[in-house]
């Protein structure tokens, strides 16, 4: 500034100016003045009206119009600097110096340097300027390149005083960037951008200025016109605009750059915190090798990150050199997409695991793929239990045997394979005899242990290729794929005599026989469930004809199977069709010919199957428990048919009804039987019950406490098919029991049989002595009863002397006598 030529006047002393310009009011003397000067000069009054100016302005800047104002005289830049410091400055102390830029009315820039002197004697007060243009080039050049640097530059640049803290001059990136216009700026100082927490901060840099020029920056949070914030990088340099200290800033807006570092770094806390082994590998010349790798890495394989470093992956997961997983993994890393596969690496202790790899490529800025992001997880602990439950899905659990689906695979491969090579397939289904009793007089446990033992022979004796399967209870089966290689008679005496040795549990010895059944492809069956069902009915074959014994199948087997459950789902439905009835029987006393009762029997009428025997329904009925419904049906229908008869005038007899075991072990006979009796309102000594002396021995602490409470309510009891069972005398006196009934099938040949003919004479004899009647069933001829007679039997009951007949026979017989 300093090398700019001076206007002649002002270097003039300023005795001269102030005599000069001791006119009050500005007109022509002004124009004598200035009117030629080669300089700007104008006067301005205290409101900024422009009140006279030189030729040389109006030439320079162009016609101004009347009641111009002086800030059209100016670049904009100028004017907070001309009104916070140029004019208060003139005005305190009377003159004031420094560079401006004058604005053209064609927008042209002029810049100059400017003189201000206050002149307070004029009228009215005034500011006189005097302006020359900046005549050195350069200098004037690089001012307005930077004037131009700091208005385009695209981020926030501002100068600010700093003894007032108030901005002087904002660029347009600044009045973008915090939303504040520029008049607003130029009325605020730089605490007015800062947070509240912030303030004290700001009071310390401050306080701390540095020296003239130097730099300073850091990271600052400015608040914009609404209220948000940003992360600013400043940096600010001390300068002197217009002789008074300030300082040049320059703001840089790095929310983002923040922003995007926080989410580099979290990017980054995510990998090494990841549960899941991250590997991140770069494609070299010598293959891809390991760039990164995750603590993770450290917990799945047991090597640590820097020791990975530079290596490959195969080799990290130590998978062998051909190894097909090896071929995978390569063909993964070539694949442009990304791709998973379940390898099984090995841990650096050597320990096999199982992970799940997943890996993406990378693709560089030119397209060609630099990285690998490798994501191992380990899933061994995940397959370990998928094979555990499918083991468990597969195996029964007491025994570890393989179960009926795993033995079903199994047979569904051994039958491909049988076909394929012509073998025959044997399947031995093997069923324990009388495992309940084990299980009620040893306990449960032994049971458990017992099925354990023989599951442990049954392996122990199979072959390789041989399938020890337990389908539940105490069913095994024995899947023979190339049984025919092998004498069938020994596996067979083999397998009796391996599961019939003494198994000794605990302090007790304890031992079973089994009952085996047999089927074989292709034989009985072309499939697993064929086989399966086929052996089964073979079993069942084997437990009727008295166990500890093997049937092989036979077609036969499955006609009787067939029409047992045939039976069995009729049945179900004959009490409520109203197919079963009762016929009735007579019971006549031998010595008098006069009817004494009669036995009720019971008869099904199938409208498809017609006359069903008792023969084919009742066991059925038994072992699905039906008879329960059934026996209380047939009691309530005796009791009533016997007092409709007694209503309509008959004479009064017992009636006598057949009980099963079943009846008894539920529990409810003598419920039933005073239900019977209380709704037919017939009198108990007019009801006789037969049992069977197998049910009667079976089970003789139960029955003696049944009976002697249905004997309290007066009812009769017999012993049905006398002879048949094992009756242990020493029992039967125990029994309050009325009649002895020899069975049929001694009536029968006791004529022919002198043997039969001596167990009838024993048992009128023990009937006789013990107090009970005897009584005969099924007299067919004279004879019969002519020896019946001779040996003082009781009363008889047969076709000799009546069928069974229907209640209306019954009556017309009870009416003809
Ligand atoms: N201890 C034990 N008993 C079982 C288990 N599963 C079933 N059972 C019993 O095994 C017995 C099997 O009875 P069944 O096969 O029907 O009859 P059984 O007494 O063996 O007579 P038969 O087979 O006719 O010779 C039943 O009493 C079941 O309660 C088991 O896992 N452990």
């Amino acid at each position: 500034m300093d090398i700019l030529p001076q206007p002649a006047y002002s270097r003039a002393p300023q005795r001269r100016r102030s005599q000069r310009a001791s006119s009050k009011t500005y007109g022509p003397a002004f124009d004598q003045l200035f009117g030629t000067s080669p300089y700007f000069a104008f006067a301005v009054d205290q409101g900024g009206k422009l009140l006279a100016y030189n030729q040389h302005a109006s030439t320079v800047l162009g016609p101004l119009p009347a009641q111009a104002r002086a800030n059209t005289l100016y670049a904009t830049w100028v004017l907070p600097m001309l009104q916070n410091e140029a004019l208060p400055t003139a005005r305190m102390r009377g003159y004031w110096r420094g560079e401006v830029e004058l604005k053209g009315v064609d927008g042209s820039s002029h810049p100059v340097t400017q003189t201000i002197e206050w002149r307070a004697n004029t009228e009215p007060p005034s500011f006189l300027c005097l302006a020359y243009p900046l005549d050195d080039y350069d200098v004037y050049e690089s001012r307005l390149r930077f004037k131009y640097l700091f208005e385009a530059h695209p981020h926030p640049m501002w100068v600010y005083d700093l003894q007032t803290l108030r901005f002087l001059v904002v660029n347009a990136a600044a009045v973008a960037q915090y939303g504040y216009t520029e008049a607003e700026f130029l009325h605020m100082t730089i605490r007015d951008i800062r947070p509240p927490e912030q303030l004290e901060r700001l009071a310390q840099n401050l306080a701390a200025a540095p020296a003239k020029g130097a730099e300073q920056s850091g990271v600052w949070t400015h608040r914009r016109r609404d209220g948000s914030r940003m992360q600013v990088d400043v940096s600010s340099h001390s300068i002197t605009l217009s002789g008074r200290p300030a300082r040049l800033v320059f703001a840089h807006d790095i929310s983002e750059r923040e922003q995007l570092k926080l989410a580099l770094q979290l990017r980054g806390r995510a990998l090494e915190a990841s549960v899941n082994a991250i590997v991140i590998t770069v494609h070299a010349a010598d293959g891809d090798l390991i760039e990164y790798a995750n603590p993770a890495v450290t917990r799945l394989l047991g090597h640590t990150p820097d020791s990975v470093l530079g290596r490959r992956l195969e080799s990290l997961l130590d998978l062998q050199m051909h190894d097909e997983q090896r071929q995978s993994l390569s063909a993964a890393m070539q694949s442009q997409q990304a791709m998973t596969l379940l390898l099984r690496p090995r841990h650096r202790d050597g320990a096999q695991l199982w992970t799940q790899l997943h890996v993406a490529p990378v693709h560089a800025a030119e397209g060609a793929i630099g990285h690998h992001v490798c994501v191992l997880t380990d899933m061994t602990a995940i397959m370990e239990y998928q094979a555990q439950l499918e083991h468990q899905a597969n195996h029964d659990a007491l025994t570890g045997l393989p179960n009926r689906a795993l033995l079903k695979d199994r047979m569904a491969q051994a039958v491909t394979f049988s076909q394929r090579f012509q073998h025959s397939l044997w399947l031995l289904c093997i069923d324990l005899d009388n495992f309940k009793l084990i299980n009620d007089h040893l306990g449960h446990q032994v049971g458990d242990q017992l099925l354990c033992a023989i599951a442990q022979r049954l392996c122990d004796g199979a072959h390789e290729g041989d399938t020890v399967a337990r389908l539940g209870g105490d069913e095994f089966v024995l899947l023979l794929p190339v049984a025919n290689q092998r004498p069938m008679a020994s596996i067979l005496a083999l397998l009796q005599e391996t599961v019939a040795a003494p198994v000794t549990l605990g302090d007790q010895v304890v031992t079973v026989t089994c009952s085996i059944g047999i089927s074989i492809y292709p034989a009985d069956g072309s499939d697993a469930d064929q086989l399966l069902k086929h052996a089964d009915i073979a079993m069942f074959r084997a437990k009727e004809a008295g166990r500890n014994q093997s049937q092989f199948y036979e077609a036969a087997m499955h006609a009787r199977i067939a029409e047992r459950a045939l039976i069995e789902s009729e049945l179900r439905f004959a009490l409520a069709r109203n197919q079963l009835s009762l016929v009735y029987q007579p019971k006549v006393d031998l010595h008098s010919g006069a009817i004494t009762g009669m036995e009720a029997l019971i008869r099904w009428q199938h409208p498809t199957l017609g006359a069903v025997s008792p023969a084919r329904f009742i066991g059925v009925a038994e072992e699905t428990g039906l008879i329960v419904a059934i026996g209380q049906w047939v009691l309530r229908t005796a009791c009533a048919q016997n007092k409709a008869w007694q209503l309509a005038g008959l004479p009064p007899l017992r009636v006598a009804v057949n009980l099963s075991a079943r009846q008894f072990r539920d529990h409810i006979l003598q419920h039933e039987v005073r239900t019977a009796l209380e709704e037919s309102g017939l009198e108990a000594q007019y009801l006789e019950l037969e049992l069977t002396e197998s049910l009667m021995m079976n089970n003789v602490d139960n029955v003696v406490a049944v009976i002697a409470d249905l004997k309290q309510l007066g009812i009769a009891l017999s012993i049905d098919d006398f002879g048949t069972g094992y009756s242990s005398l020493a029992y039967l006196k125990q029994f309050p029991v009325d009649y002895l009934k020899i069975d049929q099938s001694f009536t029968r040949e006791m004529l022919t049989e002198p043997k039969v003919a001596a167990i009838v004479r024993s048992v009128i004899a023990l009937g006789q002595s013990l107090g009970f009647k005897v009584i005969a069933e099924g007299v067919e001829t004279a004879e019969q009863l002519d020896y019946l007679r001779q040996h003082a039997c009781d009363e008889m009951q047969g076709y000799y002397f009546s069928r069974p007949l229907s209640p209306e026979a019954f009556a017309e017989l009870l009416r003809q006598r």
